[in-house]
């Protein structure tokens, strides 16, 4: 499904990875791991085409990834550190902006991540584990195979954690992928480790 091959990273003018290959198959997940600074932020960046490499390719079904950037978007669901909520908006209204983009149903996905009794508050009043949970239920709104998570499980309590860890085992299990960054426990059974 997806492949790297040789990938090199420079962030400002330093190298930050060079000679990174891996190979992602259906229902796959790969775990980053490394110190601070180690760079799988800028992996994770790079694979969802939002930086370019500095050498290497990532393939696609056995085709360059990244010659087609909006066809990569369609396919992939990029959380990075940041939720990107509107803060004035509610719970619903956010998910309904993206709902737009991708299609699928509110109501389902905040239920998903629990978040059902909050639909009708502002972002902006949520906690912070509250915010990460409305930012992951975006993954819950309609299908796409690449999911690229970035320290997903960053303030969230037990019960989201399984509810995440569920989210996920549905995704591989229809065939979906997963590449996450984290330096905590991520549910995530037989994923293997990229250590940067
Ligand atoms: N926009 C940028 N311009 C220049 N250098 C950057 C930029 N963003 C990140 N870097 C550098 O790239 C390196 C890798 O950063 P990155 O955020 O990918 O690390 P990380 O492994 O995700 O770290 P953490 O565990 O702290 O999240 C760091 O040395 C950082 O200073």
């Amino acid at each position: 499904m997806l492949e790297a091959q040789d990938l090199a990273c420079w962030r400002g003018d330093r190298a930050i990875f060079a000679g990174l290959s891996f190979h992602l198959p259906a229902g796959g997940a790969l775990l980053l791991t490394g110190p601070n600074g180690a760079g799988k932020s800028s992996l994770l960046r790079l694979l969802a085409g939002l930086i370019p490499a500095a050498e290497g390719l990532l393939l696609w079904d056995g085709a360059d990834a990244l010659a087609d950037l909006a066809g990569h978007a369609r396919r992939t669901r990029y959380l990075s550190h940041q939720d990107a909520l509107k803060p004035s908006l509610t719970a619903a209204e956010n998910l309904a902006f993206y709902a737009r983009l991708w299609g699928g149903q509110v109501a389902p996905a905040l239920v998903a991540l629990g978040l059902a009794e909050l639909a009708d508050l502002p972002a902006r009043m949520l906690s912070a584990g509250q915010k990460r949970r409305l930012a992951l239920a975006r993954l819950a709104l309609a299908p796409a195979p690449l999911w690229l998570l970035d320290e997903p499980t960053v303030g969230l309590d037990t019960a989201s954690v399984a509810r995440l860890g569920a989210l996920l085992a549905a995704h591989r299990a229809g065939g979906g992928a997963v590449v996450a960054a984290t330096h905590l426990p991520l549910p995530l059974p037989d994923a293997k480790e990229l250590a940067l």
